[in-house]
């Protein structure tokens, strides 16, 4: 697989785009706004910046890298030469559906047709193509370049060909892998909600602090971040719609709370647009 295809060109498709150029891949990256292919080009210098700064890297790859990655706003375009598709647009299953149509339209025939849906069905999103076999979860962690997993979800109709193909192209990009069953959530976002949500709701019954949970969470459990920061970084957009089908699947113990509903009520969605839990202006 040497040219990819990335659909959405957020928080996640831009990750993804400067993960599979920096490994030497060809990627075209998509999206239907000139601000919004223009905003993740400068994430991604931006993040390749800060990956030379650290030593990671040096400065030819930083070249190298960029020149590896062509932005459009033609989904025919971002298809037609492509070996792997990544879909990366926001977590809405019609969407994602609308979009898969265009993908088997205009993708060669060997092309695999990847989402890196956090929780919705593969299988539902796969049944609108004519290659259900060649149709899989690709589930990214953010931030894309940093984070060291890919979580596999194999949909009913998924081969073991095109698993064993997406399990090749994660190693040769650096990730691990996990195999899992196309079920509401998976592993990982199955069980980061119920970390999450909990959180908001002792936050919302005054328990303590926001600053204080997320250092409860931080220092005495060893995680990275505190729960409410890294929603932010998620953004609470994202987890919205993303509870939405859990709800759905997995009944109230996955209700959203009140706070989370507000905040992206009043377009507070995180670190994206400047104000979520925390202000960052
Ligand atoms: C509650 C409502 C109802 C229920 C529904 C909820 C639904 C929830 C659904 C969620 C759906 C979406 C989420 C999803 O699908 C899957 C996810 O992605 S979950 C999020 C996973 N990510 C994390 O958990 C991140 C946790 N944080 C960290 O690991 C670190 O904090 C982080 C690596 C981000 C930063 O590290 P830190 O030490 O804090 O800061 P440094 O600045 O020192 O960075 C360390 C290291 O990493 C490099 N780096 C960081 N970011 C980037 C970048 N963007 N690009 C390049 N490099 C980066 C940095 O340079 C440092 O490198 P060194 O070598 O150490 O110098
Ligand atoms: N935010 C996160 O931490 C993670 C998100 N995900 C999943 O990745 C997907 C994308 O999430 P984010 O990148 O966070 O969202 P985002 O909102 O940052 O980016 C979505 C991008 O898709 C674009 N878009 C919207 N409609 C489109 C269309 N019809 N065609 C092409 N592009 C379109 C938007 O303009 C935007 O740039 C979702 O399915 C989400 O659940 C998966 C892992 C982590």
């Amino acid at each position: 697989m040497k040219k990819i295809g990335v659909i959405g060109a957020g928080l996640m498709g831009n990750g993804i785009a400067q993960t599979m150029a920096m490994s030497g891949k060809y990627v075209i990256l998509q999206d239907i706004t000139e601000e919004a292919l223009l905003k993740a080009r400068n994430k991604i210098e931006k993040s390749l910046g800060r990956l030379e700064k650290a030593g990671h890297i040096n400065q030819e790859r930083v070249t190298n890298t960029l020149s590896k990655i062509t932005t459009t706003l033609e989904i025919e375009q971002a298809c037609k030469e492509s070996d792997l598709i990544i879909e990366a647009v926001p977590e809405n299953l019609q969407l994602k559906r609308t979009i898969f149509e265009q993908l088997d339209r205009y993708a060669p025939t060997h092309a695999i047709l990847a989402t890196n849906t956090s929780e919705l069905s593969v299988t539902s999103i796969a049944a609108v193509t004519n290659r259900a076999d060649q149709v899989i979860g690709m589930h990214w962690f953010n931030p894309a370049p940093v984070m060291k997993l890919i979580e596999i979800v194999k949909g009913i109709d998924t081969s073991n060909e095109t698993v064993k193909m997406i399990e090749s192209i994660s190693e040769e990009v650096g990730k691990e892998t996990v195999l899992v069953k196309d079920t509401q959530g998976f592993v990982t976002t199955r069980a980061l909600s119920a970390h999450m949500l909990e959180c908001m709701r002792i936050y919302e019954e005054g328990v303590a602090s926001l600053e204080d949970v997320d250092k409860a969470i931080r220092l005495g459990l060893n995680y990275p971040m505190g729960p409410l920061q890294l929603a932010d970084y998620v953004g609470l957009d994202t987890m919205l719609y993303a509870s939405e089908g859990l709800v759905e699947a997995y009944g109230d113990r996955f209700r959203p709370p009140q706070i989370l509903r507000k905040l992206v009520e009043a377009g507070h969605f995180g670190v994206k647009t400047g104000r979520g839990f925390y202000s960052y202006e």
